[in-house]
């Protein structure tokens, strides 16, 4: 037969049960804050409402009351260490009704993505494992190839960010700024602009099967200055 083990002390059992005993009242409770109050106030049982479990009615009386205290103060810790809210989401209220200047930073950009190319129609082709670098293998890029690479006159578009260099051609018609801002960047260093618009995208992630290669320069690219060859 199953055998009950002994409980542990209620001090211990407490910090992984939060908010289990947080709105029975206890028996004898400590000063509490204003805010402490009328939150309890506000879920205390009513006679008319749903009946509720007395302190009488189980163990929880006996549960000491001042872990409230500490589970009050660790929930303000979690909140310290939140993130601060995002720019506003394109489909936020506060975008829609007359923003204020303060707030958006610039107008919201109204891009129509043709059929087919949509962030998810994206990563799904990123998923198919379709190389679409553009080239065999991965390349030395030097500055002079990336500025070469610009998307005019039938080459491909190239961008680095942080020393690597994706081809940015395919992406084009599926980046949710348009094709125009996306360009801005091609044949160059996109990182600024980028960061500029969106810091919280990955570009990583967004391109990763269209890397070509890395950063180097003109002298690292020559065959004769590998670091093998001065070893
Ligand atoms: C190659 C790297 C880039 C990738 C992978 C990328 C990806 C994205 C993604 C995923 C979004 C949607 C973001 C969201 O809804 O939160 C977006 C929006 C946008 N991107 Fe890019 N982007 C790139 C480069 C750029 C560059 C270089 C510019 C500017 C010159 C730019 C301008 C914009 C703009 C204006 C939007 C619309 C943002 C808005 O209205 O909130 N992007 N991009």
């Amino acid at each position: 037969a199953y055998v009950r083990q002994t409980a542990p002390p209620p001090a211990e059992r407490k910090p992984s049960q939060p908010t289990a005993n947080q709105e029975e009242p206890a028996a004898d409770p400590p000063p509490q804050t204003d805010n402490h109050k009328q939150r309890r106030a506000s879920s205390s049982p009513s006679p008319e409402g749903t009946p509720r479990a007395t302190p009488s009615d189980s163990a929880n009386g006996a549960v000491p009351t001042f872990t409230l205290a500490a589970h009050e103060s660790s929930d303000e810790d979690e909140e310290d260490s939140l993130p601060p809210p995002s720019f506003p989401a394109l489909n936020s209220a506060q975008r829609a009704s007359a923003p204020s200047p303060a707030i958006a930073m610039r107008p919201p950009t109204e891009v129509l993505l043709s059929p087919g190319h949509s962030p998810l129609d994206w990563a799904n082709l990123q998923r198919s494992g379709t190389n679409m670098a553009g080239v065999p293998s991965l390349l030395r890029v030097t500055p002079a190839m990336l500025k070469e690479n610009n998307g005019r006159k039938g080459r491909p578009a190239w961008s680095s960010y942080e020393g690597k260099v994706y081809n940015i051609t395919p992406y084009l018609p599926f980046h949710p700024g348009g094709e125009g801002e996306l360009r801005r960047a091609a044949g160059k260093d996109g990182r600024k602009l980028f960061m500029e618009v969106h810091p919280w995208v990955n570009w990583d992630n967004m391109l990763g099967e269209c890397l070509v290669g890395i950063m180097v320069t003109q002298e690292q690219a020559l065959p004769t200055s590998s670091l093998e060859d001065m070893d």
